[in-house]
């Protein structure tokens, strides 16, 4: 594969970005392919490689690159504008709609990326509850703020800093964590700091190391346990949201979290984050309640435009039904193909995500760190040479679209076998 233009690009951006990059995770090994466009499932790099994308943006991208129905939502915005500083009706129509899919959040804000909105909502529970404790899940990924910066997934995983320098002792010492998975730990922690914790944050579905499943009952046990307990649940729901289908892990499995978290496909590609809950709870958070929260492009129409033509797709042409599908047909076959070459990995898969792990079926982040992280990059690579992008990273996970055909799963499958027959 021809890579020169990419090469050179990456030797003149180390000059200019840390790593070269503007996101540590793309700080690919020896350098990562720039992209000169994209339409639907495909990714075209400036050396004119075209290839089968299941990065989608890590995720937003569920209708696929540059969907029509998307570029005419967001250019008809632009007509009119594209930022205002001050409320819009865009605003209320959005928030009615994802209030009535996701109904826990009652009352909620608008911010800009996932990593505002898990800052706003843990800044809310800790107001309400008058507490600074909060419990994580070790491996997950709640955007690269201080708070969550410990034991996290994703890039903080993948480049070898999952606690992050920078982050104040004090603050981090606030940042207790369990292995998700495991009611016995959570009931422990909220036993051991009764009173002392604000909030349970995790991603319902561990999307930032590869999609792990929870077990039958857990997220219920958690429920259960986290009102026991009187600490606030949190479902980060930026990856989930949307993707599992139009009502995230909370409506796939029925739990009611407190709080909610949701950004990326809620964005429709562009950035947005979400954050809402309990009135009671959100009632803390400024001008209702000394919860400090703002942002000049909280609730910008282009974002929120491009994210209610996104959820009015959705639900028009049953999206899901067809990406789910795929997903489930994409996971078999690969499964099959390990099964078939009769090697120990793992293919883990939900609704339209999927990963593979150089190992057993993990269960949790120190099952995750196990497996063969040096055997996945020699996989990932052999994948891109066979024309197949998918995040460079064990601790991410892979994305269908409702772009991707037939043809894109079947080429994928072929290059599945012969990647993992080259690095046997
Ligand atoms: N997994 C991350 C977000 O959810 C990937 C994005 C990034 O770190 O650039």
């Amino acid at each position: 594969m021809k890579q020169d233009l990419s090469r050179s690009m990456f030797e003149e951006a180390q000059g200019l970005f840390p790593g070269g990059v503007s996101s540590p995770v793309r700080a690919i090994k020896p350098f990562p392919f720039y992209t000169r466009s994209a339409k639907g499932s495909h990714i075209t790099d400036v050396d004119g490689n075209e290839l089968i994308d299941y990065c989608l943006g890590y995720g937003p991208l569920i209708l696929g690159h540059a969907h029509p129905y998307i570029m005419e939502a967001i250019r008809s915005q632009l007509e009119k504008g594209w930022l205002y500083g001050t409320p819009s009706e865009t605003e209320i129509q959005y928030a009615k709609k994802i209030r009535m899919y996701y109904p826990s959040m009652n009352v909620m804000r608008f911010v800009n990326t996932g990593t505002e909105a898990t800052m706003g909502a843990i800044r809310a529970a800790r107001g309400f509850t008058g507490r600074d404790k909060i419990v994580k899940i070790e491996g997950g990924f709640h955007g690269a703020h201080d708070a969550v910066l410990v034991k996290a997934g994703s890039g903080a995983s993948t480049i070898g800093v999952p606690d992050s320098l920078g982050v104040p002792v004090d603050i981090a010492k606030n940042t207790l964590q369990v292995p998700y998975n495991d009611v016995l730990a959570m009931e422990e922690v909220l036993s051991a700091h009764k009173d002392e914790i604000a909030c349970v944050i995790m991603e319902p579905v561990m999307g930032n190391m590869g999609p792990i499943l929870p077990k039958d009952g857990y997220l219920k046990a958690v429920r259960n346990i986290t009102r026991e307990y009187d600490t606030l649940l949190i479902f980060d729901e930026v990856i989930t949201g949307f993707r599992i289908n139009m009502f995230g892990a909370q409506g796939y499995y029925g739990i009611d979290p407190d709080l909610t978290t949701l950004g990326k496909i809620a964005g429709g590609g562009l950035p947005i984050g979400v954050f809402g809950g309990r009135r009671d709870i959100m009632e803390t958070v400024a001008p209702n309640g000394g919860v400090y929260q703002a942002g000049t492009y909280n609730g910008n129409p282009m974002s929120l435009t491009a994210g209610m033509a996104m959820v009015d797709f959705l639900e028009r042409e049953r999206v899901h039904h067809k990406v789910n599908e795929m997903g489930k047909a994409m996971w078999q076959s690969l499964t099959d193909v390990v099964r078939s070459m009769k090697l120990d990995y793992t293919v883990s898969g939900i609704s339209s995500m999927f990963q593979i792990f150089f190992g057993p079926q993990p269960e949790n982040y120190t099952d995750a760190l196990k497996c063969d992280k040096a055997k996945f990059m020699e996989f990932w690579r052999h994948m891109l040479e066979n024309g197949v992008f998918m995040p460079p990273s064990q601790f991410e996970t892979n994305f269908l679209s409702y772009a991707h055909t037939k043809e894109d799963l079947e080429r994928t499958v072929f290059a599945f076998k012969k990647s993992l027959g080259a690095i046997k």
